[in-house]
């Protein structure tokens, strides 16, 4: 194993401040050096209780502060394409949350950047891909027993949304989720997508379309629905069921914890990502700082992140209208793998 990872957190909102908890606390073979953010109180705030951190308003001057060896990117999706070619600049390997650059034309420029250089250096924060559940679905869709996907039926929840959450927010920050899954589980790309809108909740914000239905179609023809609601008010809830040839599969019942009172049983419901989530976001850290320090770049990368804002842009394209949106998405350099490895 390679030296100790000297990690630049930049952002320090809800995930990045629970990231270098997790660098601090959670994962071995990193730690924190610096951390970044324009709110410079929050980036204190982030690391009060950790010695010999800086910290530093300004992102690049965080990247190149002494000790740094890695970046892992936790600032809001426009701020990403920056960090990301500065990282790209400097050689430094890098964790980039997602969604890796929320427009397709952005995105593009990052996959094409990292590509030059001939070599991954950016995995991006698809966690689903590590989470317990996600994984034995990955492993059963792959060893066939169960014959060929035909549809893939998808719920993604979330209590409510942040300020300034947009229409196209549902699509392009929360389905990115989805679309990254789809594509991971299935070993496919994605080819279409039609968004349709039922009335909107009367809890959602003035203005905003939630929830929404979302229909993707894979290469080999398969279907892929999501229903997408992000201000349900009555928990985080994330669940697939893979509908195959021989059977099918559901995952995201299984996570939670049954309590049993005098009163009567009742079965505990996460309320956000961070819960949900957690082991997920503990495993995919942990394999990005061990892979780092092996000299290698894991996970899913600037290809997987170009691909779902190329497919996240269609989708807001047809939430627009209401018309079915096919995917045009630039040729996949071979730097990078098929879908699903
Ligand atoms: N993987 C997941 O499940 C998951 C969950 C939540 C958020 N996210 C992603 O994480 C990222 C951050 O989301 P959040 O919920 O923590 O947001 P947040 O608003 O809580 O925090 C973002 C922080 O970044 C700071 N910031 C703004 N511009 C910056 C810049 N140029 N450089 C450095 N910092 C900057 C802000 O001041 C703020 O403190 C987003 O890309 C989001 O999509 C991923
Ligand atoms: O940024 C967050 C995050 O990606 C969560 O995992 C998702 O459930 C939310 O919908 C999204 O807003």
């Amino acid at each position: 194993m390679g030296e100790l990872l000297g990690v630049a957190v930049l952002g320090a909102g809800h995930m990045g401040a629970d990231h270098i908890r997790r660098l601090d606390r959670v994962v071995s073979g990193a730690r924190v050096a610096t951390v970044a953010d324009p709110d410079l109180a929050r980036a204190e705030a982030a690391v009060a209780g950790l010695t010999g951190v800086t910290v530093h308003t300004d992102p690049l001057a965080a990247l190149d502060a002494p000790g740094v060896t890695a970046v892992l990117i936790a600032s809001p999706g426009p701020a990403h394409e920056e960090a990301l070619l500065a990282a790209f600049a400097r050689r430094l390997p890098v964790l980039c949350e997602k969604p890796m650059v929320p427009d397709s034309t952005g995105a593009l420029r990052v996959m094409e950047a990292e590509a030059a250089l001939g070599r991954r250096l950016a995995q991006i924060g698809f966690m689903r891909r590590y989470d317990a559940e996600y994984l034995r679905l990955k492993a059963l869709l792959d060893g066939g027993g169960l014959g060929r996907p035909l549809m893939l039926h998808c719920t993604h929840r979330n209590v409510s949304s942040p300020d300034g959450f947009t229409s196209a927010m549902l699509i392009n920050s929360s389905v990115s989720h989805e679309i990254d899954a789809a594509r991971w589980l299935l070993g496919q790309e994605l080819t279409a997508v039609t968004v349709l809108r039922p009335t909107p909740s009367s809890r959602a914000p003035e203005g905003l379309s939630d929830p929404q239905f979302v229909l993707f179609e894979t290469e080999s023809g398969a279907l892929v629905d999501v229903e997408v609601f992000v201000n349900c008010g009555f928990g985080y809830q994330v669940r697939c069921e893979a509908v195959c040839e021989a059977g099918s599969a559901r995952i995201g019942e299984a996570h939670t914890m049954v309590v049993t009172t005098r009163d009567g049983a009742r079965e505990e419901v996460a309320r956000d990502y961070l819960v949900r989530f957690a082991d997920a976001y503990d495993r995919e850290v942990q394999a990005w700082v061990d892979a780092t320090r092996r000299g290698e770049v894991t996970g899913p990368s600037a290809w997987d992140g170009y691909a779902a804002s190329v497919v996240a842009e269609a989708g807001v394209r047809s939430l627009e209208t209401g018309a079915r949106v096919a995917v045009e998405a630039a040729p996949r350099p071979t730097l990078y793998a098929r879908p699903g490895r």
